[in-house]
């Protein structure tokens, strides 16, 4: 058996407005997810055990059954049409929990690996419609697309954005979700865009009170926004600044204060993943 080989790719949350509290405590978001060409990496083998999912690699000391990795492996496995089980090696690039949804883009990218190995035929909806049991966040990269999300991001409108290049920088802090999205002083009434919205129009919501909960990462965005326009992805902790070529975002990467983790990737249309699996198909 041939091993598949996939990426998982970061997103950045390029706005991110609250718009509202649904009864359940949810919030009701608008959100414009772009991926970038930077992720994990996950090779995907069948096994004749079928009762079989091993996962190895960096998995970071995450249990087994709380890894997003296994437990979107559980949620496919009753539509399974072959008697196999399934080895998978995760190479971690991203920072977890860091607002670049590593572990929701591993979990999509499992979803559409062993919906095709497994034949389970199911259609992008339908997994992405499963993929929200594991996480707001895991519709959009089963769908793939640049897209504003509304709802608590599932409902997704694809749209086309310019190509730039980020320099995302990982703070030594890990930003609770929860936390954030519990706390008092949120801002939850922003309201929705209106047509001919522009990217200046946008920001993050959560970006002024997890400045003041982690000095952290109100220290990372006075940093970069001496060299770019900045924001907070997500809940963050990761703070992108935004550049027109790679030899700028190189400049500073290369003189980042040395406890903070960066990278540089380009925003794609559509996932990396995506274009894999077409590729592995033909
Ligand atoms: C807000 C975003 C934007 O991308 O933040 P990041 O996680 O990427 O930083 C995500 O939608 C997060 O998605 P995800 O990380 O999958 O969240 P979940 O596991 O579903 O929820 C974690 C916790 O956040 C809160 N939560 C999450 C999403 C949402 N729309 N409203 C919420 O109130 C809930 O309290 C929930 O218990
Ligand atoms: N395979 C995985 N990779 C990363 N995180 C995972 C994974 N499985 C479970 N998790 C848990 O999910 C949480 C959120 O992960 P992640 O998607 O990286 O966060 P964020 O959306 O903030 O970038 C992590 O803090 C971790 O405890």
């Amino acid at each position: 058996m041939k091993t598949l080989t996939l990426s998982a790719p970061a997103k950045l949350n390029l706005f991110l407005h609250i718009n509202g509290r649904r009864e359940d405590g949810y919030h009701e978001l608008e959100t414009l997810f772009t991926f970038l060409d930077f992720g994990d990496e996950l090779a995907f083998t069948l096994t004749s055990n079928q009762q079989e999912i091993v996962i190895c690699g960096d998995t970071a000391g995450i249990l087994l059954e709380d890894n997003l990795i296994y437990k979107a492996a559980k949620i496919l496995e009753p539509y399974k049409k072959i008697a196999a089980g399934v080895d998978i090696h995760l190479n971690k690039q991203l920072p977890m929990g860091g607002g670049v949804g590593g572990g929701s883009s591993d979990a999509a990218t499992t979803l559409l690996a062993l919906n095709m190995l497994w034949q389970c035929q199911l259609t992008i909806p339908e997994l992405a419609k499963l993929g929200l049991q594991l996480g707001a966040d895991v519709p959009v990269f089963v769908e793939g697309k640049t897209a504003v999300a509304h709802g608590v991001g599932e409902q997704l409108e694809p749209i086309d954005i310019a190509q730039k290049w980020y320099l995302v920088v990982a703070p030594p802090v890990h930003v609770s979700t929860a936390l954030v999205f519990t706390h008092p002083d949120l801002p939850r009434n922003t309201p929705k865009l209106k047509s001919g919205w522009k990217l200046s129009d946008t920001g993050n919501d959560c970006q002024t009170l997890v400045k003041k909960l982690y000095p952290e990462v109100e220290k990372t965005l006075a940093w970069l926004l001496k060299y770019a326009p900045t924001k907070m992805t997500g809940t963050g902790a990761c703070c992108f600044a935004e550049f027109e070529n790679r030899e700028a975002a190189l400049r500073v990467l290369e003189i980042l204060p040395s406890s903070w983790q960066g990278f540089i990737a380009q925003n794609t249309s559509e996932s990396i993943c995506h274009r894999q699996l077409r590729a592995w198909q033909n």
